[in-house]
This record gives C-alpha cells, sequence and structure tokens, in this order.
C-alpha cells in the first residue's frame, strides 16, 4: 500500500523539509486544498523538480471545467489530480481525457457523496485510477471515520483502486490495513508530530 502525505498548512519551505525528513517512507506528496489556496502551483513544480522519486498529488477537488483545469495541474507536473464525486459525469470525463493526454491518472474524492454504493458503481466505469473515501475535516471532530465508507467502496468497485482519507493515524490504521486499498492519506498525524520523520516511517511499516 502506499502511503501519501496531505499537506495542507505548512510553508513550502517546511513541507521541503517534511519531504527530506521521510523520504523512504513518502510515496506520494499531496499538495492539499488549502496550500493550493496559498501557493498555486508552486508546490507542485517545486515537489517534482526536488523529490523525483516521489509521485505527486493535485488536490484541486476538481468541481466544474474538468478537463480545462486537470490540464494546468497536469502541465504544471503533477501526476495525480483530484476531482469530487458529486461533480457532473461530464466534469469527470474531462478530468479522465486530460489526464490520458498526459498519461497521467485521476483521483475521484467521494467527500460528501450521499449514495456512495451507486455513486461509485458509475465512476468505476468512467476510467478513473482512484476512488477515494474521505472522511471531511469538518465532520471529524463528530467522531466520523472513513473506514466503513471504504468497505462500501471495495465490494462494489471492479475497475478503480481505492483509497481512503480524513483522519487516519497510527491508531487507525491496522483497519484500513486490513480491510485493504491501494492508497492511505495521511495529513496531520505526520504533519504535527513531535517526530514527522518517525511516524511516517511507523505509518509506512503498518501499510507493508
Ligand atoms: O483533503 C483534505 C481536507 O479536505 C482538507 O483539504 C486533507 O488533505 C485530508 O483530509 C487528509 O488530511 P487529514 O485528515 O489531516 O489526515
Amino acid at each position: 500500500m502506499k502511503l501519501q502525505v496531505a499537506l495542507d498548512t505548512l510553508t513550502l519551505q517546511d513541507c521541503i523539509a517534511l519531504l527530506e525528513e521521510t523520504k523512504g517512507s513518502v510515496d506520494i506528496a499531496e499538495v492539499g486544498t488549502p496550500f493550493v489556496i496559498e501557493e498555486g502551483m508552486v508546490p507542485v513544480k517545486e515537489f517534482k523538480k526536488r523529490f523525483p522519486d516521489i509521485e505527486v498529488l493535485a488536490d484541486v477537488k476538481i468541481m466544474d471545467a474538468g478537463k480545462y483545469e486537470a490540464d494546468k495541474c497536469f502541465d504544471a507536473g503533477a501526476d495525480i489530480v483530484t476531482v469530487l464525486g458529486v461533480s457532473h459525469d461530464e466534469t469527470i470525463k474531462g478530468v479522465v481525457e486530460s489526464a490520458a493526454n498526459h498519461h497521467k491518472k485521476v483521483m475521484v474524492d467521494m467527500i460528501a457523496v450521499e449514495n456512495l454504493e451507486k455513486r461509485t458503481k458509475e465512476i468505476d466505469q468512467m476510467g478513473v485510477d482512484y476512488i477515494c473515501v474521505h472522511t471531511a475535516f469538518d465532520v471529524q471532530s463528530l467522531g466520523q471515520d472513513p473506514l466503513d465508507d471504504l468497505k462500501t467502496v471495495n465490494r462494489v468497485i471492479q475497475n478503480a483502486k481505492s483509497a481512503v482519507a480524513g483522519g487516519v493515524k497510527l491508531q487507525t490504521v491496522d483497519a484500513i490495513v486490513q480491510e485493504g486499498c491501494e492508497i492511505v492519506v495521511v495529513g496531520g498525524a505526520i504533519c504535527n508530530a513531535k517526530d514527522r520523520s518517525a511516524y511516517a516511517k511507523e505509518i509506512k511499516e503498518h501499510l507493508k
């Protein structure tokens, strides 16, 4: 399983330091949505230049103008771009078209999707690479976590691979590993750890 570190609220310099510290543990560096709002595509370009062995995901959560917006991210060097599962099919298909043109990948973020099973089955037919269940930051404090959603997606997907995000940490990672998925996204738990290198290493050990 791959470890994706979500870089949401750190500065560019601190993110570079974190990726240096966690080398060997992190497979995918996510330029998080708040980071994109702050810095645009600058971190995508910078990470590609400095860390050629790590895939870079632009978490732009596309909702409209799928092909146009995905083109911008892939042109900047992103390996994976996110589009929202609640978007129109046309938007998701536009992102898929852009990814195919660039020989890159698409992750669909299922945040706030109401009928997860139905929407997963539909999106699974659209040529996307990953379907990511995601407990929103804004509802994590209500005690929600993404494990049950992962089980739902794993039960119905036939083409795409699954991914999981939303408050994942050492205490919850084993249940995810047991269920199985391709990518585990960990943000705050690594970024706010006292020893970020050791924490990322330990999470990665659990994914092996
Ligand atoms: O996508 C994210 C969120 O919606 C903010 O943009 C986070 O990157 C994702 O939830 C992972 O972060 P943690 O929940 O802190 O692990």
